[in-house]
């Protein structure tokens, strides 16, 4: 079970502080936001580098980007630990992958609310990860779509016909609430922005979805 605070939802003139609080988490999740693809803006290379030389732990890139054929090997060349992008930006999903693996970063797909899972199951080897979003990109804090769960079943249950290490990851609304949901469908990979950042005790928070996730997990 991995938990991964999205620094969204941290304080972004004090974001060394705020990556060094989730020193707990399995990695920090970083959404890239290019105002095309999303209608939010966050930020770019220069800051993903800057966060991955004071972060205590593993980066894993969420790009919400146009064009990602052209520039999601440019955030796998910063040595960041996942990069993933989204299947409806890029037109050769696996040769983006397999650039990215060859770039020494895991390749992940993200799949947003609308688009469906059956296109990518025979090609699940390619990826390391799979991205189901439990809302429309582009914010945090809005509500976990629990109609998505359906998705991780299925690709849960390719990734055992396949016989491979699929790590299935959920992002959007997650909570103490949600996770156990998410958990139980096949996810073993959390992203949570606002649960952690807006709770109080931001590393008992981690602990607490940590535990939450492991009660409801499938396996
Ligand atoms: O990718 C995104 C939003 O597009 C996320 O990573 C959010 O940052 C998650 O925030 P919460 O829903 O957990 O508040
Ligand atoms: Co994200």
């Amino acid at each position: 079970m991995r938990i991964q605070p999205s620094i969204l939802s941290a304080d972004f003139a004090n974001m060394q502080r705020d990556v060094e609080r989730i020193a707990s988490a399995d990695g920090v999740h970083v959404d890239v936001m290019d105002n095309h693809f999303v209608p939010n803006l966050t930020f770019g290379p220069q800051m993903v580098e800057a966060v991955q030389r004071v972060s205590p732990i593993p980066l894993d890139v969420h790009l919400m980007i146009e064009d990602a054929d052209r520039w999601a090997p440019g955030y796998a060349e910063l040595g960041v630990f996942s990069v993933t992008f989204h299947a409806e930006a890029s037109t050769d999903p696996v040769a983006l992958a397999r650039r990215i693996r060859h770039l020494g970063a895991r390749a992940s797909i993200a799949l947003k609310p609308g688009t469906p899972v059956e296109p990518y199951l025979e090609l699940l080897p390619e990826f390391d990860q799979v991205l189901v979003m439990t809302v429309e990109p582009g914010f945090g804090g809005q509500s976990f779509m629990a109609d998505m769960m359906p998705k991780l079943r299925t690709l849960r249950a390719a990734a055992e016909r396949h016989g491979i290490d699929l790590w299935l990851q959920v992002d959007g609304g997650i909570a103490l609430d949600t996770i156990g949901i998410a958990a139980e469908a096949g996810a073993d990979t959390f992203v949570a922005g606002s649960a952690v950042y807006g709770a109080a005790d931001v590393e008992a928070a981690i602990a607490e979805l940590r535990a939450a996730a492991a009660a409801s997990h499938a396996h």
